[in-house]
This record gives structure tokens, sequence and C-alpha cells, in this order.
């Protein structure tokens, strides 16, 4: 049994509307240390915008976000990033044409104590310093048993392969919070069994505090500690995966919604 910690982001009374649409009504929440609290919900749920609002893309008409103590509104995504939260997308955001390897280190960017220019002539303590920063690299490459691939262009690379290395970049970030937007989506069986390994491993060995989106149920019951449920921006459950399971209104939703 793993040890949960303290409350490390705490959602609070959010409200986001775009013109006359809701897309959140009211959530509240709390993420805690070591944790993986998935959030789930149909079509249109609220699931991408909750996430967007968490890192700082979305700014929400109400309500308050806390991360490690701290009361944000406004921040941008890049100051959310340097508080220590990486994601993934759900249409990935790597560079097709770049190598595997390359595009692993561009996570590494926010970490990058030297700028551009002492990079650029690569000299003395720049040259140091990517050496340093490969080496990271490398050891996330290890870790997610891509070292075969790692001067293939990703593009070239079968979708599965792909999702893996867009978790590496946000791996390369150290992040202490990971957001993962559906990080199984268009995956067959074999791909979905081997991220949700690598979702646990990274969980377990680096102690990462994990929230993701998912639209499968059944991957998110066996690797979630907690769960929140959306259905039309409102929060209809939340709590341990047996509980949400046995929730009359989130079966009602899924059946509502053709699950
Ligand atoms: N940028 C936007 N402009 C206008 N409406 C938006 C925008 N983003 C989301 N919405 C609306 O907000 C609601 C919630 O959408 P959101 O994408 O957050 O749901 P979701 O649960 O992530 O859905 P899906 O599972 O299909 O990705 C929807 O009605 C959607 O149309």
């Amino acid at each position: 049994m793993k040890a949960i910690g303290d409350v490390v982001l705490d959602v609070k009374n959010i409200s986001l509307a775009f013109g006359g649409v809701k897309a959140l009504t009211d959530i509240s929440f709390d993420v805690r240390e070591h944790e993986v609290r998935a959030i789930i919900g149909p079509n249109g749920a609220g699931k991408s915008s909750m996430l967007n609002c968490i890192n700082g893309v979305y700014q929400p008409q109400q309500g308050q976000i806390t991360l490690h103590g701290k009361t944000f509104k406004g921040m941008s995504p890049r100051q959310v990033a340097e508080m220590g939260v990486a994601r993934t997308f759900q249409n990935l955001a790597l560079f097709k044409g770049m190598s595997v390897l390359d595009n692993i280190m561009t996570g590494r960017n926010l970490r990058m104590k030297r700028g551009l220019f002492w990079q650029a002539l690569h000299l003395g303590p720049a040259r140091r310093e990517e050496s340093e920063q490969r080496a990271v690299v490398e050891r996330i490459i290890d870790f997610l048993e891509i070292q075969a691939h790692r001067k293939t262009p990703v593009g070239r690379l079968p979708y599965g392969l792909q999702k893996r290395v867009d978790l590496g970049r946000a791996l390369a970030m150290e992040p202490s919070l990971l957001l993962l937007d559906e990080p199984m989506a268009g995956m067959n069986v074999e791909e979905k069994q081997d991220m949700c390994r690598f979702i646990l491993d990274v969980n377990d060995e680096f102690g990462t505090t994990i929230v993701l989106i998912e639209h499968d149920m059944g991957v998110v019951m066996d690797i979630s500690d907690r769960v929140v449920v959306l259905d039309y921006g409102k929060k209809i459950g939340d709590g341990v995966p047996d509980d949400v399971r046995r929730n009359e209104d989130v079966i009602k939703a899924y059946l509502g919604a053709g699950h």
C-alpha cells in the first residue's frame, strides 16, 4: 500500500463559461501527494476545460486553484510549469521531424540554466550543461524502454510509441504534478497496457502525483486511487473507484451517453 500525502492541488468552486456555454459549474476537488487521480465523464463533460484551468491555459470566471499552498489567479501556463506541473496532450505536442532524443530534450528547456546565447556558441559551461541534460534524457529513454528509437524521427513511430515519447517530454521537466490528457486515446489493447504500466511506474518510482483524463472507464478504475466524475460541467461523483462505480448518477450519465 503506497503512502498518500497531503493535499498538493486544491480546486475550489471553479466555474468557467464560453459565452453562453457553461463548461464548468462550481467544481471542487483535491489531489493528494503521490495520488493517481482521474477525471472522467462523457463527451463534452468539461474534462479538458478542467485540465486547462489547472495549467493556466484557461482563466476560470469563478473559484480558485491552490498548488503547493500557493493560490493562483491569472497565472500563465509557463508560470504553472515552473511550479512543477507538466502535461501531455491529447493530440500530441511533438516535433514529428525531430528525433525521439531531441523531442524529449525540449522538455528540459525550463531546466536549462545557460541561455540560448551560450547554447548557440556551444562553449564551455553550456557544453557541460548540455551533456548533463542529455544524461537525464537518456535515463528517461531507458525508463520508457525506447532506446532502440532514440535517433528515429518521431513521425515514423507507431502512434502508441509517439504517446510514450510525449510522456517522456513531460517527464523531462521532472514534474511534481503530471497532467495526462487521454494518455490511452487511440491505442490498441497492448499499447494501453504498456501505457498503464508506465503511468504506474512513474507514480511509484519518481513519486510523481498524477492527474489524468480518460474516456475508458475500465482503465481508469484499474489504475486510479480516486476518481472525479463530471457530466455537463457538473461534478456528479468523487471517490475511490468502487464507490464511483456504484454511484447511481454516474451509471445514469454513462448509460445516457451510450457507454
Ligand atoms: N474554447 C472553447 N470555446 C467554446 N466552447 C468550448 C471551448 N472549449 C470547450 N468548450 C465547450 O465546453 C464544454 C466542455 O468541453 P470539454 O472539451 O472541456 O469537455 P471534455 O469532457 O473534455 O470532452 P471530450 O471528452 O469530448 O474531450 C463543451 O460544451 C464544449 O463545447
